[in-house]
């Protein structure tokens, strides 16, 4: 692949968190790739006033295990300039330096701004880029990346959305969503439609259910602060699963281009089925809370007790939703999804589950269980697409029993699976936003989880208590219809699928 063209990134927040452990570790596996551009800075901004050199440092902590001599060529690519977000001065500064920086190291004013900073900052700190003129460079191109959260609720989302807009254009706004960037979630697109033999069967004639699990071994570690004005539904659902939704649910788009893609997605959100009244919700959202519990004689902190949690917290650390998408290929077919903290394992999986074949012909006229033939494509761990159908068990008769082909990411190639920070940053250098967020699809997702919102306000809204380390409140089970019918829980399979409960 081309490399991208010469151009500077300036990372606001760079004191941080996110910039210390993905964004810098991002960029450093991207530079010893070869693949950042021949001629590339990396400017950090923020209020610490930091020298290069200290800024250097202090940024690439986290690469102690790799190359020295490659950690030093790294970090001459490395600046740092002081910024309080709300000064005007520094922004002329700032401007300052990246016109020395670019005319000493031979760089093109292409500029990349990421806003990795608390989102009270993500105003301000555009429209004073556009003060100076930064927003927009004759001939070169202004790029802003936003971290999410994108909003709180859908007002908020929508004016973060204005306010941006009255600031930068919309083909300039890189809204991140970093489950899009992972290797599987990209895969499925390859799936679908690189496979002759998927698309006539994806959709409600073959199709009984869809399901998709984002479950998390740990808890909220030391985000408790952050987590609890959050919660699982603002921090994990309205983004990364209802993206996940949209690249599996939607139509073939002509090609393979950011707006191809993200407006065959935005139809997808657009015909969710929205939630028209509190027992609908009742009925179709379970939210829960980890409590305390004792695994392997640990005795295990509920999430009450975390550091930065309100001690009477009703922040759901659990959710799930059955919902539907009222269209042509989708009509009637429920969308299960959920995701939580302190559940027994990590992983993330979308399962297709198949109708069952239309006569039993192998029960010997018993009412055995059918198979159910699923699909279930791992985002993480252990990336790859498992297909799970019946064979017959070998001796007298005709004994079916389900068995797995299972194929594992890891086996493709030996080229370590780039982070999604990595594919991301790169998408964004090269000016490619289709695994970006796009405005419209991002409030689409708020108008679909606003009524839940609205009803978990309510102090008779029900929020289960679930003991740390299993699969979340009994009440979720209850969303799937049908009797002999669960979520798939990947810790029962251990020997077929090979995933490792960590509690
Ligand atoms: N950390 C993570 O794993 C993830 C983070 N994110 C998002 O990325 C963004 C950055 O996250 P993270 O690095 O953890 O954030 P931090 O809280 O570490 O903040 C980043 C930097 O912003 C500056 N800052 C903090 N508060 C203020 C303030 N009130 N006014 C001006 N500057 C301030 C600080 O630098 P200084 O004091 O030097 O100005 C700080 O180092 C957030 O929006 C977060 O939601 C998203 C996914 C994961
Ligand atoms: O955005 C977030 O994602 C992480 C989970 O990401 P993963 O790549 O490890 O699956 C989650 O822990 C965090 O709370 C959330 O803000």
């Amino acid at each position: 692949m081309n490399r991208p063209i010469s151009q500077a990134l300036i990372i606001f927040g760079a004191s941080g968190d996110l910039t210390k452990r993905k964004l810098i570790p991002s960029l450093y596996k991207l530079f010893i790739q070869k693949s950042l551009p021949e001629n590339f800075i990396l400017i950090g901004a923020s209020r610490t006033v930091f020298t290069d050199e200290q800024f250097r440092t202090k940024s690439t902590e986290f690469l102690q295990e790799e190359d020295q001599n490659s950690i030093e060529e790294f970090k001459k690519i490395i600046h740092y300039q002081p910024v309080q977000p709300d000064n005007i001065e520094d922004y002329q500064k700032l401007k300052g330096r990246i016109d020395t920086l670019c005319e000493k190291k031979n760089i093109e004013k292409n500029l990349i701004f990421y806003l990795s900073t608390p989102p009270a900052l993500y105003t301000i700190i555009p429209k004073n880029l556009a003060e100076v003129g930064l927003n927009k460079e004759e001939g070169h191109f202004s790029r802003l990346i936003v971290e999410k959260p994108f909003g709180t609720d859908l007002e908020s989302a929508l004016k973060l959305n204005q306010e941006l807009l009255s600031n930068f254009e919309e083909h300039q706004i890189y809204r991140i969503d970093h489950y899009l960037g992972k290797e599987t979630v990209q895969n499925l697109l390859v799936l679908r439609f690189a496979n002759a033999i998927f698309e006539p069967i994806w959709n409600r004639n073959f199709i009984e259910r869809v399901e998709i699990t984002s479950a998390e071994s740990l808890g909220v570690e030391k985000r408790g602060g952050y987590y609890d004005k959050s919660g699982a539904l603002r921090d994990m659902i309205q983004n990364h699963l209802l993206q996940l939704v949209g690249l599996l649910a939607m139509e073939p788009p002509v090609e393979v281009e950011a707006d191809a893609i993200r407006n065959e997605t935005l139809k997808v959100f657009k015909a969710f089925a929205p939630f028209t009244s509190d027992e609908q919700i009742k009925n179709n959202v379970v939210r829960g809370q980890y409590i305390s519990s004792r695994i392997k004689n640990e005795e295990i902190k509920g999430y009450r007790q975390e550091e930065g949690v309100d001690e009477n917290s009703r922040t759901e650390t659990f959710a799930a939703i059955k919902f539907y998408i009222n269209n042509w290929r989708w009509s009637n077919v429920p969308f299960y999804i959920r995701t939580g903290k302190k559940l027994p394992t990590r992983v993330s999986e979308m399962v297709i589950h198949f109708k069952n074949s239309p006569h039993h012909l192998f029960s010997g006229g018993k009412e055995l269980p059918q198979i159910n033939n699923q699909l279930i494509i791992r985002i993480q761990p252990d990336e790859g697409i498992l297909m799970k159908f019946g064979m017959k068990e070998p001796g007298s008769g005709f004994v079916t029993k389900p068995v797995n082909m299972n194929f594992h990411y890891n086996t493709l190639s030996e080229k370590e699976l780039p982070s999604a920070y990595q594919r991301l940053l790169l998408d964004c250098m090269i000016g490619d936003a289709t695994l970006y967020a796009r405005g419209d699809s991002v409030i689409e997702a708020w108008k679909f989880v606003k009524p839940i919102q609205e009803y978990w306000k309510k102090s008779d809204a029900p929020i289960f208590g679930y003991p740390a380390g299993t699969w979340g409140p009994h009440e979720a089970d209850n969303l799937i219809e049908g009797d002999e019918q669960t979520w798939r829980y990947p810790c029962k399979n251990l020997s077929n699928d090979g995933y490792y409960c960590e509690l």
